[in-house]
């Protein structure tokens, strides 16, 4: 069986952990790196220490020394830009599952995609990708309704989340919007607007407490509500999609890849 090695970025992050943890689990899969920013504290501590899985070899590094197969990053979207920008130059393939880019960081990760295989995803969890699959597939179908067809798009994550809405939500949108055609995206709405116009996808982002994270699109008609959800119920649903994009991504050729592509969804 041939083993996979990968390098974990953002290691003593909430989802770094839980990378760490998953593939300690895999025997077709080896961490033989784990970075954070050169100035963490904990530089040089053995990552397994941090992840509570006792000591696994890896101490916790600044800089990438030797290079593992693939990449994973769940960090900051400035320390995903650079990171690309590395693997770029260094042909270091990379499974980016970071979120809350600008439009001009997205180019510079696409730029980089031309020079090393890079699998980039808003959302690394089977069920959300096979959602994405069904509101496209809903978006088709309801496009011509002539009474017309208002899509709104609600997530819930945890108290600490820093970008919003969520990049699934994002990536939700775009897919909506693709097959129904809105040209205005609304982030939330406060005093008296009007009534709601047609060519515009709503988004609303709950921050609370411990939540892992929660999608719902809601298609609303006259007369009947359709709603596709995804709910999270532990980290390790991401966790395990990024292990598997690794797996996809081993051996691949410059590219920009996406999670449909590694869990075969595309076909
Ligand atoms: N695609 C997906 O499926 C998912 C994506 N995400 C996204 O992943 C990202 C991280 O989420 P989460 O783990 O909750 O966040 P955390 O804040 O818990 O973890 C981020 C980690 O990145 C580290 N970091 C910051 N700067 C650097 C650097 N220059 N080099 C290396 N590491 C660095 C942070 O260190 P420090 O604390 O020192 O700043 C921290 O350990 C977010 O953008 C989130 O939206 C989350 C879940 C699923
Ligand atoms: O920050 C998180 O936690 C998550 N972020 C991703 C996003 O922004 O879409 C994916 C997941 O929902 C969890």
């Amino acid at each position: 069986m041939s083993v996979t090695t990968i390098g974990v970025f953002g290691a003593t992050g909430r989802m770094g952990q839980r990378v760490l943890a998953c593939a300690a689990t895999d025997s077709s899969l080896k961490v033989s790196a784990a970075y954070e920013r050169p100035t963490h504290p904990a530089i040089g501590t053995d990552v397994g220490e941090i992840a509570g899985l006792g000591t696994i070899g890896v101490p916790l590094a600044g800089e990438i020394g030797t290079p593992p197969d693939v990449i994973i990053d769940f960090s900051t979207p400035e320390s995903s830009v650079e990171l690309s920008k590395v693997c770029a130059e260094r042909g270091l393939r990379l499974v980016l599952a970071t979120t809350g880019f600008s439009a001009e960081q997205r180019e510079v990760i696409s730029q980089a995609a031309k020079k090393t295989a890079i699998l980039w995803a808003p959302s690394m969890s089977l069920a959300v990708n096979v959602a994405m699959k069904l509101v496209a597939d809903a978006g088709r179908a309801l496009k011509d309704v002539s009474s017309g067809v208002d899509v709104e798009i609600i997530e819930r994550h945890h108290r600490f989340k820093e970008d919003a809405p969520s990049g699934t939500a994002l990536k939700f949108g775009e897919i909506v919007a693709q097959g129904m055609g809105q040209t205005e995206h609304v982030h939330g709405r406060e005093g008296r607007i009007g009534q709601r116009p047609r060519n515009e996808i709503g988004y609303h982002a709950l921050r609370t407490g411990d939540n892992v994270g929660e999608h719902t699109i809601v298609f609303g008609l006259m007369g009947e509500t359709l709603e596709v959800t995804v709910r999270g119920n532990s980290r390790d649903s991401y966790a395990q999609g990024a292990l598997t994009a690794a797996k996809f991504l081993a051996g691949r050729p410059a590219g920009l890849y996406s999670m449909a592509d590694a869990l075969g969804l595309n076909a």
